[in-house]
């Protein structure tokens, strides 16, 4: 017999709603998606900032720094990665059950793996931002010397050069990384979830 026959959902007396409630603003994953240096961490991380300075609870998910916990023994394999981000998806759903706008930083270089997070959210939950920017400005930020590394080889399956990154078809956001600034990026996101009364 499967194991998990015997594990039993356990509700929670305290909702979703009654959080959200508490906090004065709704729960969401801002799902951001993007090649290596396309400025997923810098624009979570902005976006962050803005939202805990307005009261709100929010939290940051990044790629590295869950690869080296959670993580930490997934490498870069198509399989490796699908899993890597299967799990953020259960982490980030359970930050959004518990009132939090949860901005998540992952390659997530696979449409598919994309939707299965997705799928994991009701409807208007789950936002998902193209961090887009050619590939060549990022090669030229190559903010951690990866792309220098990846081209020598030194690198195998790596994002943009090895490996594939399939674009968003019909993300809620895209942001231009090489057109936009940091701070006209944040603005963007923040009035996107005025619009839809998340905040
Ligand atoms: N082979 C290969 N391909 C892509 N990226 C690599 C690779 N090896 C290491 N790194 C570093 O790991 C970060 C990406 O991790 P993620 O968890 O976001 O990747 S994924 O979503 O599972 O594809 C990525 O971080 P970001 O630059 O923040 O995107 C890199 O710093
Ligand atoms: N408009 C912009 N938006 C985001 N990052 C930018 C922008 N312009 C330059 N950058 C720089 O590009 C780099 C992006 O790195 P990072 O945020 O770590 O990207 P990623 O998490 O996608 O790998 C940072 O050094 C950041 O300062």
């Amino acid at each position: 017999m499967d194991d998990n026959q015997n594990i039993i959902w356990h509700h929670s007396i305290i909702s979703k709603l009654d959080r959200q409630y508490r906090n004065k603003h709704k729960s969401c994953v801002i799902w951001f998606t993007g090649l290596s240096g396309s400025g997923k961490s810098s624009l979570a991380n902005a976006l962050d900032k803005e939202l805990f300075q307005h009261g709100i609870q929010s939290y940051v998910l990044d790629g590295d720094n869950i690869r080296h916990g959670l993580n930490a023994g997934l490498g870069f394999s198509k399989e490796d990665r699908k899993e890597n981000i299967r799990r953020i998806g259960e982490v980030s759903k359970l930050f959004v059950d518990s009132g939090q706008i949860i901005s998540t930083a992952f390659i997530s270089p696979f449409r598919e793996d994309r939707e299965q997070v997705r799928a994991l959210f009701p409807e208007g939950e789950f936002i998902e931002v193209y961090v887009k920017c050619p590939i060549s400005i990022c090669e030229n930020r190559d903010p951690k010397g990866l792309y220098k590394r990846a081209r020598s080889g030194a690198i195998r399956e790596f994002t943009g050069i090895s490996s594939p990154y399939e674009e968003p078809i019909n993300p809620e956001l895209i942001i231009e990384t090489d057109t936009m600034s940091i701070p006209q990026s944040v603005t963007k996101i923040i009035n996107f979830l005025k619009n839809k009364n998340i905040i």
